[in-house]
């Protein structure tokens, strides 16, 4: 069994992603954003893509505004469940490699052969500058200062999962500082590539909670990748001691970081529908780019 549809949407606590095995035309950000888009398109917070149906398989990973990301937590999970559930991993063990690295995704099918649950090794996470993108700045960035505005300096750590996030803690967590300067840290001059952030609150020895502002997608109910780098930094920072549980508006995941910075991540997936694109949709992506 394979796809037969155009795509599958699923999502992970609500950060929803459309999986394809093939883009009709060429994919170009403007197409991709079409797709993604919640008013004239499927609508998504990103698009996953198989490159390769065989192990390891390929995974591409695009955001909403058009640009690539090379690794994302829910989007694994759900291409775990989406590789297992239509018939391209027949084992519940695989790899799937992405432009962050190789991971290994167990999935936990139930009787009937469906997957509500699905475990990602992560790989390793790293404050090296390089790997994360630092620009002008040659040490690790760890609880060191961001300057957002003459007034305004932020307390945080770059970090990378495969792909890049800048972590800082708060005592309350603050919905409208994140959506008005979650854009501004995306976008400043030490990131070059943009990052992705997480609001952090610890509430417990092994919970903390986050708020999120996605690179390329904005404010999302939950983000794997996240997870991972914000429960990475806590424990890094001795704030809490792993397995990790990271509350987020869209639910709960639990995030094992070993002491080697080696993370896991398990969480729930869950399948919204499959379709295919319909000619209206098909003729305005013809037309988006000429
Ligand atoms: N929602 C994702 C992260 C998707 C990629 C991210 N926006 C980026 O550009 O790095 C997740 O669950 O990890």
């Amino acid at each position: 069994m394979s796809l037969t549809r155009d795509f599958v949407k699923s999502h992970g606590l609500g950060n929803d992603y459309i999986v394809m095995t093939r883009f009709p035309g060429e994919m170009t950000p403007e197409r991709i954003r079409l797709v993604c888009d919640r008013n004239f398109g499927v609508g998504s917070d990103g698009i996953l893509l198989l490159t390769r149906a065989s192990e390891p398989f390929g995974l591409r990973i695009f955001n909403p505004d058009g640009s690539e990301a090379e690794k994302s937590g829910n989007g694994l999970r759900i291409f775990a469940k989406f590789l297992y559930e239509y018939g391209y991993a027949t084992n519940r063990l695989f790899r799937i490699q992405t432009l962050g690295g190789m991971v290994t995704a167990e999935v936990y099918p139930d009787a009937s052969n469906r997957v509500d649950r699905v475990k990602v090794d992560m790989g390793k996470a790293t404050v090296d500058p390089v790997s994360v993108g630092l620009a002008n700045w040659e040490k690790p960035f760890v609880e060191e200062l961001l300057e957002l505005a003459p007034d305004l300096r932020l307390k945080g750590t770059a970090i990378s999962v495969g792909n890049p996030h800048f972590v800082f803690f708060r005592e309350e967590l603050d919905e409208k500082f994140m959506r008005e300067w979650g854009p501004k840290i995306e976008n400043h001059p030490l990131f070059p590539k943009r990052i992705n952030t997480q609001m952090v609150r610890v509430t417990g020895p092994s919970e903390i909670e986050i708020r999120i502002w996605e690179r390329g997608a904005g404010w999302t109910l939950a983000s794997g990748s996240s997870s991972c780098a914000a429960a990475t930094v806590s424990v890094m920072l001795g704030k809490v001691r792993s397995p990790v549980r990271v509350r987020m508006p869209g639910g709960i995941l639990a995030i094992e970081v070993s002491p080697e910075q080696e993370i896991r991540m398990e969480g729930p997936v869950s399948e919204v529908m499959s379709g295919d694109f319909s000619p209206d949709l098909l003729a305005l992506l013809d037309s988006a780019g000429k």
